[in-house]
């Protein structure tokens, strides 16, 4: 087994296993020049952008847009010291339905920094000419807007004090508002914020929350980034679950690389991105991205369908025993119930997609999730839930509440949600709630016996969903079934209704 570096990369291939199906970087990777600095370096942007760009670079393209990663929060130094330690390189595995493993070290990441330890060294590499882009996987969460209002939270502490006169920033706000700063005092044009988060109008999001951190900081330079920085959007697509060690053994075993934190994904990929760069981008298009002037059809078609049929498999199959997303899609009930809830909630709410067989995508989207090799975690579907639930399928639901329209499995899916933050699975298994809301949410589950409406009370969550009686029929009814009959029988009765 060979550790993973710049001087041991070029023998990699030839110490493989046999029948090791491996490619690694062949560019020189000291001509490449840091274009790009990406907050958020976690598993997706390595399985995705980074491994676009690495595209580019192996057909000598984009050499001057190599990236410069940057880990915002303290937890990211796991992230710093694994790729420090690999000058930047790791190992991408695409795991394919029938099983074969195909895996790319990515070289693409150039630098690595982690802000907490040196944020000087982050906002100059921000202010430094050469880069033009700072992109963004920081999450849903990490835009710090709020759910109902729909307004960045000025309230924050972390951003409060980012605020303070003098502060040296901590955020994500303050370090990109303070290069910015720099950049328009040094004369250098500003950099393009490119979010790829799962964010309907990530762009816009991200313009808001930027300018809106800036306006309170300092309104001249708020009034400059307005009237200077481009905030494209994207609609970004690879299912990328949560590396384990069982994957690093196996990217041990078969391939021969002792790699500290390698990303498996599934093969499938697409990224569909807004054309609104002022100061350059990479040749994306080259590389297999739709470059398109208006984002908001994939976008919409993308997180109402895919990521919140997440939602609508992963608390049911977690209540039902199962831990895989793969294990609950692979049953004809459950994949039945997914289908219904695209067809007859998600698909109405969307415009027309162009250059997409919606029929198709919507087929597409039940294999993958089936693909038992990916081994996507349900635990991981189903954190952050009360950031994913307002954003992705409660907007359906609002559609079809002001268009007469059917809200049956949409409201099967927030009660399984309020079902599963009671903490315990049906067998009496515990269950560990993974959200900032954890505590509260938790409490307003178990109230729901005597009050199946608590969970809904939450206005910050919720708005005013729980004044409208034809949701809250629909959702007590479902509830209601939980509980007396179980997720699956649930599930099998709405589908035979259906
Ligand atoms: N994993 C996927 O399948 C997938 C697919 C498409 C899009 N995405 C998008 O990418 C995001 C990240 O997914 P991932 O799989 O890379 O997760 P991850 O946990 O591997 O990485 C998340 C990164 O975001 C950082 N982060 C979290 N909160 C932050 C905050 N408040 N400020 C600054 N940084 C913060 C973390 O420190 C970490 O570096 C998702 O939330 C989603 O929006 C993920
Ligand atoms: O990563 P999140 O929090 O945006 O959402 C969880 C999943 O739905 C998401 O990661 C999907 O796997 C992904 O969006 C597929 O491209």
């Amino acid at each position: 087994m060979t550790a993973l570096d710049e001087e041991t990369v070029g023998s990699l291939v030839a110490s493989a296993p046999s029948g090791a199906q491996l490619t690694v970087p062949t560019y020189d990777r000291s001509r490449l020049r840091t274009g790009i600095v990406h907050l958020g370096v976690g598993g997706f942007h390595r399985a995705h952008q980074a491994m676009y760009l690495d595209r580019l670079m192996a057909e000598g393209k984009a050499l001057d847009w190599a990236v410069c990663g940057v880990g915002v929060l303290p937890g990211d130094s796991r992230m710093r010291d694994a790729l420090t330690a690999q000058d930047g390189l790791y190992t991408m595995v695409l795991k394919h339905p029938d099983g074969r493993l195909e895996a790319r070290v990515i070289g693409s990441i150039k630098e690595y920094l982690l802000a907490p330890d040196d944020p000087e060294a982050v906002l100059e590499k921000m202010a430094s000419p050469e880069v033009r882009i700072v992109s963004l996987t920081v999450t849903e969460g990490g835009y710090n807007i709020h759910h109902v209002t729909g307004e960045f939270d000025l309230d924050d502490p972390a951003v409060s004090a980012d605020l303070a006169d003098g502060a040296v920033p901590t955020t994500t706000f303050g370090l990109v508002t303070e290069a910015l700063r720099r950049r328009r005092d040094r004369g250098v044009p500003p950099f393009t914020v490119m979010s790829c988060d799962n964010i309907q109008g990530n762009g816009e999001v991200a313009r808001r929350a930027f300018t809106t951190f800036a306006r309170a900081k300092d309104a001249e330079l708020a009034g400059w980034i307005e009237g200077n920085v481009a905030f494209p959007s994207s609609m970004v697509d690879r299912i990328t679950p949560v590396t384990t060690d069982a994957d690093r053994a196996m990217v041990a075993e078969r391939f021969g690389i002792d790699d500290a934190w390698p990303v498996v994904a599934e093969p499938f990929e697409q990224w569909a991105l807004e054309d609104s760069f002022p100061t350059g981008r990479p040749p994306f298009e080259d590389a297999g991205v739709q470059v398109v002037a208006d984002v908001e059809p994939y976008e919409l078609m993308k997180l109402r369908l895919l990521n919140a049929s997440h939602q609508a498999l992963c608390y049911v199959g977690y209540l039902s025993g199962h831990r895989y997303a793969h294990e609950v899609a692979g049953q004809d009930v459950f994949a039945r119930f997914l289908r219904g809830y695209m067809d007859a909630e998600g698909t109405p709410t969307l415009e027309p997609v162009p250059g997409i067989d919606l029929d198709l995508y919507k087929r597409t989207l039940i294999e993958r999730f089936a693909n038992p090799h990916v081994a996507d975690t349900l635990a991981r579907l189903c954190a952050e839930s009360s950031d994913r639930i307002p954003k992705w399928l409660l907007p359906v639901v609002r559609y079809h509440l002001a268009h007469g329209g059917p809200i049956e499995h949409a409201a099967l899916v927030v009660a399984s949600w309020a079902r599963y933050d009671e903490g315990v699975d049906e067998a009496g298994e515990p269950i560990t709630i993974v959200d900032r809301l954890a505590d509260r949410l938790h409490q307003a589950a178990l109230a729901q016996k005597s009050d199946p409406l608590a969970f809904l009370r939450d206005r910050e969550v919720f708005g005013d969903l729980v004044d409208d009686e034809r949701f809250t029929a629909a959702y007590t009814a479902a509830l209601g079934s939980l509980h007396e009959k179980g997720a699956r029988a649930t599930v099998e009765n709405l589908v035979a209704r259906s």
